[in-house]
């Protein structure tokens, strides 16, 4: 018999309850290591140092980006190469690229058919003439056309004008569509004159050069002089020899290289130092992204370390990769690498491309999403390549202003780009040599504005200044990875002594951009709550400083700034919404404080609040005297916490050792004790079999164990866990909550979770939250007590006291309902339960000495007696915040009745009164019990509801509706929500 043992557990919380066996089993495990941590340049050394192995493991592990970052230059020398021999090739089929050693003679060539043009409109003309008012010159012009060898001209293939200023207009409004033309002047009987026009610019196309003097011009002067001649002598058959040969020559060379790197150079040099910045700025905002920033500045990572150990590592690969573009360059003999110095060259990529980094560093405050990233990335690439199409005139040309020539300078793509046309110019004529190192400074032309030295000056100035820019954004702007600083934050002294951590600050630019609306104070229902809150108000009047509170919370309120979507036609504004209402409470030292809710009630807001990740809207909290609201005090305080996040926050390409020794190292624990301490972390989190396995192939309970272990790194004085035990089978979890009871000693521990179970056996003190308020505040039993339905007794009966068991087992249901006015809420052959109401508790002992005499004629075999669960407390708490907000903001669900009535009742409602179910028997109507229970998303649902029953008559309504009768087919009626407790 158990009846005694089991009461006492009721009453006095016996010394063998579930979390106290726990307890006991952990209690030689995980003992805090008393330690000290490193501080100051020491931590900011081995933070580098850590974060730097960190960018060489993700980029060695990530290959093919970071060997296309390195090695790309020898694609783009090649794609420049491969143009260059194309170009070369082509330049050969042409004929002024080839050797004349034996020039053909031109004799009395014949006027050409004018589409023998390369380039020609229809139709065409073979010639125009001019001085069609004289009979003589008419006649000239029939001969040319006539006597034209081997081809006479049709008269449709030519144009005659008055003068040449007629055939000047024609030609203004006829392009391309004439080779040339004739002027014609009788001056007298035995002189005429006449010129040639013919377009002079030498045209090329597919290898083929045409040369008007040859093609057109020759051809049209012998034909005018010899009908000239025969007219002036009158003898048609005059004639002469005529010959016009050309010199012979060598092929045209040398210019070809020089113009394949000055036609691509400039934009594939531009492609190619954009890779690292594309590449960076996609790793920035992709640790921004997974929120792995934040995970390291929860950490308590230095800024300079972060940036310095990405920028050291990037510095690295940039100069890897000018150096291997140099060489390949080098090595397929272009004069741009061999005739310029390898220094002037080698350093003006290099600048460049860490520019680049830098300015990657700076758009990284602005972009929080990596697929953003790229297209920033792109868009950059392509005002590079814009600017850089002016560049060369604009500004860096006289007419333009100083001021103009500063600002487009700030801008590196600019000034790299000058830089590669002086070094194109300074050898591209043959024979001359490009720029050495000592030359860097002379100045080649005469309006020189840029020289090599000017221009490493410029990117050297640009590079710290982004840089600088970047640093200062990452401080200031408010982004996901913690409470941005005030604007001049670099002013104040605390910032560099790191004290006052317990100053409010305010003042950042967070505070400047949008406004909220103010938390209106809501006074706490329950006695606990306003309790708590009177308490933790009175010792911030007082300026109490209680020794064993961890964290004080002082009206912690945050609202969520509504946010505007721009669509195709209108913009969407959501409103500001309240996640956290102020929220007053002590979370004591050397205890775990479970924090349970329903989904949104706000418990990882006030978790991201406490450690830093979203600033407050109003009130603060003190962790061990240090200010949430203070940049130093959040830095004093990032020292001394550890957090599991609700999600986990890792790399996909670092394996667990690798995990826990990046954030042992940033923590500041000795190096000498990383190692010993990451095992035995490893080993309490059963996981040393995949110490060395990257997490990005972890199960979704490695990743919370491995989450478990970084929170409990470096002996932190206060543990946040955001649901630590999600996705662990029941094996695991229990061992993690091992873990847990264990790491309680010397630490205060904040824990979030959905487990009654969990809660029930970890926590030492337990908050509810709702809808953004905490609800209730004390122990699991305190809970119970207070707000689930009573005691549940279990009374199991005899086995072969069956054959009749519903008569037999009469007389024990009327012993509870006499003694009690219990009836049984749960009736089956082999047991019985019964809730006893807890206004009954004074009863109770008597009672069970009652029973235990009786409990042969009753053929009891056991009797089991406990609280409510935990769990019935929780769906109280979360149905009547449910009620609270449906009431007020009018949600409705609708309650089928088994009669086919549908009634509509606010979320939540527990007693509902069916309207115009009123009679003589029940003046009052009837009413039903609605059973409640959370869906999958965490939201309330109907589960079932009691039989019909009278409405008692001192219940009053809470909720009366609008209107009653809604449905005229099926009827449909509007509930009226019921103030009825059936224990009272
Ligand atoms: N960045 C945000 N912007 C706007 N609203 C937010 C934001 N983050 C959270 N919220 C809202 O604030 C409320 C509280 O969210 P929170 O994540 O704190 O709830 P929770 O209690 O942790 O819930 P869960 O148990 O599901 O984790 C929710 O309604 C949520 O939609």
């Amino acid at each position: 018999m158990v009846v005694g043992f089991l009461f006492n557990f009721v009453i006095n919380e016996s010394p063998l309850s579930t979390k106290n066996k726990r307890t006991r089993k952990a209690s030689n495990r995980l003992l805090p290591l008393i330690m000290t941590l490193r501080g100051g340049l020491p931590l900011l050394h081995q933070q580098f140092t850590a974060l730097f192995k960190k960018n060489l493991l993700l980029s060695w592990r990530n290959k093919s980006a970071t060997c296309l970052q390195l090695f790309s230059s020898f694609f783009f020398i090649l794609v420049i190469f491969c143009i260059q021999e194309a170009m070369k090739a082509n330049d050969l089929t042409s004929t002024r690229h080839k050797n004349v050693t034996d020039p053909k003679a031109l004799v009395s060539p014949p006027i050409p058919p004018c589409e023998d043009k390369l380039f020609v409109r229809l139709p065409c003309y073979d010639f125009l003439w001019s001085g069609n008012q004289s009979r003589r010159v008419t006649d000239i012009v029939s001969a040319i056309m006539t006597n034209n060898p081997g081809r006479p001209i049709p008269s449709n293939k030519v144009q005659s004008f008055k003068g040449p200023e007629e055939v000047d207009s024609w030609l203004l409004s006829h392009p391309l569509q004439v080779p040339g033309a004739l002027h014609f002047a009788e001056m007298n009987a035995s002189v005429i004159s006449y010129g040639v026009q013919t377009n002079s610019s030498s045209v090329k196309r597919r290898g083929r050069v045409e040369d008007p003097t040859f093609k057109f011009l020759v051809p049209l002067q012998i034909a005018a002089e010899r009908e000239i001649a025969r007219s002036l002598i009158g003898d048609p058959k005059f004639s002469w020899g005529f010959g016009f040969k050309q010199f012979a020559s060598p092929a045209i060379s040398g210019t070809v290289t020089t113009s394949a790197i000055s036609i691509m150079g400039p934009v594939f040099f531009l492609a190619f130092s954009m890779l690292g910045f594309v590449t960076q700025l996609g790793s920035l905002v992709t640790e921004k992204e997974l929120k792995l920033r934040q995970a390291m500045t929860m950490m308590g990572v230095f800024d300079t370390a972060y940036w310095f150990s990405w920028l050291t590592w990037e510095g690295i690969l940039t100069f890897v990769s000018s150096l291997s573009l140099v060489l390949f360059g080098m090595m397929f003999h272009f004069s741009f690498f061999l005739k310029n110095s390898f220094f002037v060259v080698f350093l003006l990529f290099w600048l460049f491309q860490l520019n680049m980094i830098s300015l990657a560093f700076v758009l990284s405050a602005f972009i929080s999403k990596s697929s953003s990233a790229t297209t920033i990335g792109f868009l950059v690439f392509l005002v590079s390549f814009i600017t850089q199409i002016v560049s060369d005139s604009f500004p860096y040309s006289s007419g333009h202003s100083v001021t103009s020539r500063v600002v487009w300078s700030f801008f590196p793509p600019n000034t790299f780009s000058k830089g590669v046309q002086i070094l194109i110019e300074a050898n591209s004529t043959p024979g001359v040599s490009g720029i050495s190192w000592s030359e860097r400074s002379v100045c080649r032309s005469a309006a020189c504005f840029l020289t090599m030295n000017k221009i490493f000056i410029w990117l050297s100035g640009t590079f710290l200044f982004w840089f600088l820019l970047a640093v200062y954004l990452d401080n200031i702007i408010p982004n996901a990875s913690g409470v941005r600083k005030f604007v001049f934050y670099f002013l104040k002294p605390s910032y560099w002594t790191g004290k006052e951590g317990n100053k409010v600050q305010e003042g950042s630019i967070c505070s400047c951009i949008g406004s909220v609306p103010p938390v209106e104070h809501v006074t706490p229902e329950d006695q606990d709550v306003l309790e708590e809150e009177t308490l933790v108000k009175q010792q911030a009047i007082n300026g109490t400083d209680d020794a064993n509170i961890a964290v004080q919370i002082h009206g912690l309120a945050k609202t969520y700034p509504g946010t505007t979507k721009l669509g195709c036609c209108k913009c969407k504004k959501t409103a500001p919404f309240q996640a956290i209402k102020g929220l007053w409470m002590n979370i004591a030292k050397d205890q775990l404080f479970c924090l349970l809710g329903p989904n949104g009630a706000g418990k990882t807001t006030t978790i991201s609040c406490l450690t830093g990740i979203n600033p407050v809207t109003a009130g603060d909290a003190l962790i061990y005297g240090n200010s949430i609201r203070s940049s130093v005090g959040m830095s004093n305080i990032r020292k001394m916490i550890g957090v599991c996040p609700q999600f986990d926050i890792l790399w996909d390409a670092l394996s667990s050792e690798e995990h826990l020794h990046l954030f042992a190292s940033i923590k500041g624990l000795p190096p000498s004790s990383i190692k010993s301490i990451a095992e035995k972390l490893l080993a309490d989190v059963k996981l040393t079999g995949a110490a060395k396995i990257r997490a990005g192939s972890y199960s979704g309970g490695m990743k919370r164990r491995l989450s478990v272990a970084i929170a409990l790194i470096g002996d932190p004085k206060l543990v946040f866990l955001d649901e630590p035990t999600t996705g662990m089978d029941p094996i695991t979890r229990r061992h993690v909550w091992d873990i847990i009871q264990e790491s309680k000693r010397g630490r205060a521990i904040i824990l979030t979770t959905h487990s009654m179970e969990e809660a029930d056996i970890l926590g030492d003190r337990i908050g509810i939250m709702a809808k953004g308020r905490l609800r209730c505040i004390g122990t699991s039993i305190r809970l119970k007590s207070r707000f689930g339905t009573g005691f549940i007794t279990t009374v199991s009966f005899i086995e072969n006291k069956n054959d009749d068991a519903k008569t037999s087992t009469e007389p024990l249901k009327s012993f509870f309902k006499e003694r009690l006015k219990a009836e049984p809420i749960e009736d089956k052959k082999a047991f019985m339960t019964f809730v006893i109401p807890h206004d009954k508790e004074k009863l109770l002992t008597r009672f069970f000495e009652e029973l235990q005499e009786r409990e042969h004629e009753f053929g009891i075999s056991d009797i089991q007696i406990g609280l409510a669960t935990l769990e019935e407390v929780f769906l109280n708490i979360a149905r009547k915040a449910e009620l609270e907000s449906a009431t007020a903001e009018g949600t409705m669900v609708t309650l089928e009745l088994e009669s086919g009535i549908l009634v509509e009742i606010p979320v939540g409602a527990r007693f509902v009164g069916i309207p115009g179910t009123e009679n003589a028997e029940n003046p009052r109507g009837v009413m039903v019990e609605v059973y409640w229970q959370q869906d999958g998303s965490g939201s309330m649902c109907i589960s079932g509801h009691s039989p019909d029953m009278p409405i008692p008559e001192n219940v009053a309504v809470l909720h009366e509706p609008s209107s009653q009768v809604l449905g005229l087919g099926q009827r449909r009626v509007r509930g009226t929500v019921l103030d009825y407790e059936p224990n009272n």
